[in-house]
């Protein structure tokens, strides 16, 4: 499998498959591989002739410092796990320097408000350093489809926008949420729960589950309270925020439409992780 570590050996080596008419797809992620990030490879690898997987720990996009240290790196498990998959996989796994070009610093970005919220109002710069890396990533590689998970759906709606705005001519695929056995949604900072810990994690998953159901017959800021009093009741896990909001603009859901799609997102602390998931209610 091949590995790049610098943009021009890449796009030299994508140049030639271009000028054979390969389509290229890419997935980007910030490495700790799981069956999450297997799932969009073998997604992109049914859509596409060949794959590029980027590994890089983004440094813009953590407000906690800590959260960055504590960022699993285990590149060499990575290319093992990309091996075993059967499609062509070619990884870039770029330095800071390579990616920044020395200055290691967000640009400013405004999403019609759609990074304002959640995440946004959360994790301070985190959409500006995520948005700054995925146009440097998706420049560097100009595939024809990016794929990203519905994990972090607000940041998939937000590339979705930065592609439009920077009319970025790749289109971008959001794919579904991998679980593990007890509905813990796949993440590569659950490695840093206790055993005890991510066997309970499961709750995260059934909360929402139940939200759905109240969801049917309730309000939404009724069903905001029942969550809230079911996190209450589980203070091992801290809730951050729950928010229901329409899924195009993620704004709050205040009565609803009938024509309307709607999510469920909540963000939860335990043993000092931060875990986010969230759910469709119709
Ligand atoms: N459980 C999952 N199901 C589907 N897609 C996922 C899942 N976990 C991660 N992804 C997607 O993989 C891509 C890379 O994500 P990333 O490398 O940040 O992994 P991660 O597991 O989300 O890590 P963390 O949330 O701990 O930062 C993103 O598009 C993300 O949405
Ligand atoms: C899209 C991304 C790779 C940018 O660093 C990251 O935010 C992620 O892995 O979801
Ligand atoms: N998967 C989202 C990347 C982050 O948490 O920074």
């Amino acid at each position: 499998m091949l590995v790049f570590h610098s943009k021009t050996e890449l796009r030299s080596h994508l140049s030639s498959l271009k000028t054979k008419n390969h389509s290229i797809g890419m997935v980007p992620t910030m490495g700790a591989l799981h069956q999450g990030h297997i799932s969009l490879v073998n997604k992109a690898i049914s859509e596409n002739s060949h794959v590029v997987v980027s590994i890089f720990v983004n440094p813009t996009q953590f407000d906690n410092k800590e959260d960055l240290k504590k960022y699993p790196k285990t590149l060499d498990k990575d290319i093992q796990l990309l091996k075993a998959v059967s499609g062509i996989v070619i990884v870039f796994a770029p330095t800071a320097d390579e990616m920044y070009e020395g200055k290691i610093k967000s640009k400013s970005f405004k999403f019609d408000g759609l990074e304002k919220v959640m995440e946004g109002e959360f994790r301070t710069g985190h959409f500006n350093g995520v948005a700054t890396i995925v146009e440097l990533l998706l420049r560097a590689v100009m595939p024809n489809k990016a794929y990203f998970g519905e994990k972090d759906f607000q940041q998939l709606q937000i590339i979705k926008k930065l592609v439009e705005i920077r009319k970025i001519p790749i289109e971008i695929i959001g794919c579904p949420i991998v679980r593990e056995s007890n509905g813990l949604a796949m993440s590569s900072r659950n490695e840093r729960l206790s055993k005890p810990v991510r066997k309970k994690a499961g709750f995260i998953y059934e909360t929402l589950k139940s939200a759905k159901n109240e969801f049917g017959t309730k309000s939404a800021s009724k069903v905001i309270e029942w969550v809230r009093n079911q996190f209450e009741q589980h203070p091992i896990f801290e809730l951050e925020y729950i928010q229901i909001t329409d899924v195009d603009t993620l704004t709050p859901l205040l009565r609803k439409q009938k024509d309307r799609k709607y999510r469920a997102f909540v963000a939860v602390y335990t043993e000092g992780v931060r875990l986010i998931d969230n759910i469709a209610l119709n």
